[in-house]
């Protein structure tokens, strides 16, 4: 396990309004080939400031500390965070029961989870420019009328009122990757915290804000990669492993202020029966037969194996499938 330090990762900004879809959907596909992380300017995100304020609003962290455990092998104490998971809408109606204070609310999660299915779906199409396939090869895969999707909104607060935290050994999110397609990371000014792992195996810091000089309405928009979609594409698209730190100053300095973080991560996933069929890119075909060339080769194809690994003839993984195989490998572990 990585125990270094990198110095903070400068990661590529997307302009979404872009009117050169072309370029902009060989940028995306680029930082998600390098990083498997990437910022979308917010400036040019289907979200207002009040959107992402509204919902911050509502995030008073629900589900008990130490209830989730990312990293069980590093980590013997639970995350140190609290979490309220909002599963897939039907036709604008939360499925689940609500927090009382929550209820009146429906409208504003039906909207904002909207504005997440729209922005998934416009970097969906963007990939797969970058990847010269149909435009709507992974949009038609994640359309919900066509099924569930298991998408998620979560709602997460990281308090820095811990009096128990132990600095070497405790952590706010475990190292972990995550399961979906492709995952939408909305964060507050001066709440820092989210690191990635590097390819030389160092952690290095997310900056909420990258370091230029741009006036932004809110922090931009952190996408990531999650393991499906590399998976599916037999790893050239990286689904990176990250945590969650607390700040350096915890919790001892009290004269800094709380020291909370709160998050709002939107995870998109395919129609849960959708067959992982290969990526028809000449791209993801050059990546698999360069990969296997190498005699060195320690790359990941994506958990599983890679779209491409089975036979012609086998049955297909489904996403619902896929999904499920990751579940079991976190949450049968940490039990
Ligand atoms: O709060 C964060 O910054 C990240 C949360 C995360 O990575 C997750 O819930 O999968
Ligand atoms: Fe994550």
């Amino acid at each position: 396990m990585a125990t270094n330090m990198a110095s903070p990762i400068r990661l590529p900004m997307v302009d979404l309004s872009d009117p050169d879809t072309a370029a902009a959907g060989k940028a995306l596909l680029n930082a998600a080939i390098e990083y498997g992380f990437l910022y979308i300017d917010s400036r040019t995100s289907k979200f207002t400031e009040r959107d992402v304020e509204r919902v911050f609003k509502m995030n008073k962290g629900w589900v008990g500390m130490h209830v989730e455990t990312l990293d069980p092998e590093n980590h013997e104490r639970g995350d140190f965070k609290e979490a309220l998971n909002i599963g897939e809408l039907d036709d604008g109606k939360v499925q689940q029961a609500l927090p009382p204070t929550l209820l009146s609310q429906e409208n504003e999660i039906s909207h904002f989870t909207r504005l997440c299915n729209e922005t998934c779906a416009q970097i969906l199409k963007l990939l797969s420019q970058g990847l010269e396939i149909p435009e709507n090869f992974f949009t038609s895969r994640h359309d919900p009328s066509k099924g569930s999707t298991g998408n998620s909104l979560r709602l997460l607060y990281y308090p820095s009122d811990v009096s128990s935290f132990r600095p070497e050994k405790d952590i706010r999110a475990g190292a972990h990757s995550d399961y979906g397609s492709i995952t939408l990371l909305f964060q507050c000014p001066g709440q820092p915290g989210l690191e990635i792992l590097t390819p030389d195996q160092t952690w290095a810091p997310v900056p909420v804000y990258p370091g230029d000089l741009v006036k932004y309405p809110f922090p931009p928009i952190l996408v990531n990669i999650g393991d499906m979609l590399s998976y599916w594409t037999d790893g050239l698209l990286k689904s990176t492993v990250h945590r969650v730190v607390f700040p350096r100053e915890m919790p001892e300095s009290s004269e800094l202020g709380p020291r909370d973080r709160y998050s709002i991560a939107f995870f998109c996933q395919p129609v849960g029966s959708t067959e992982l069929v290969p990526v028809p890119s000449k791209l993801v075909e050059n990546y698999r037969e360069a990969q296997n060339k190498d005699p060195n080769k320690s790359f990941i194809v994506g958990y599983g194996g890679g779209a491409n690994s089975l036979d012609s003839d086998q049955p297909r993984m489904t996403a619902g499938e896929h999904l499920q195989s990751r579940l079991n490998a976190t949450y049968l572990k940490s039990i």
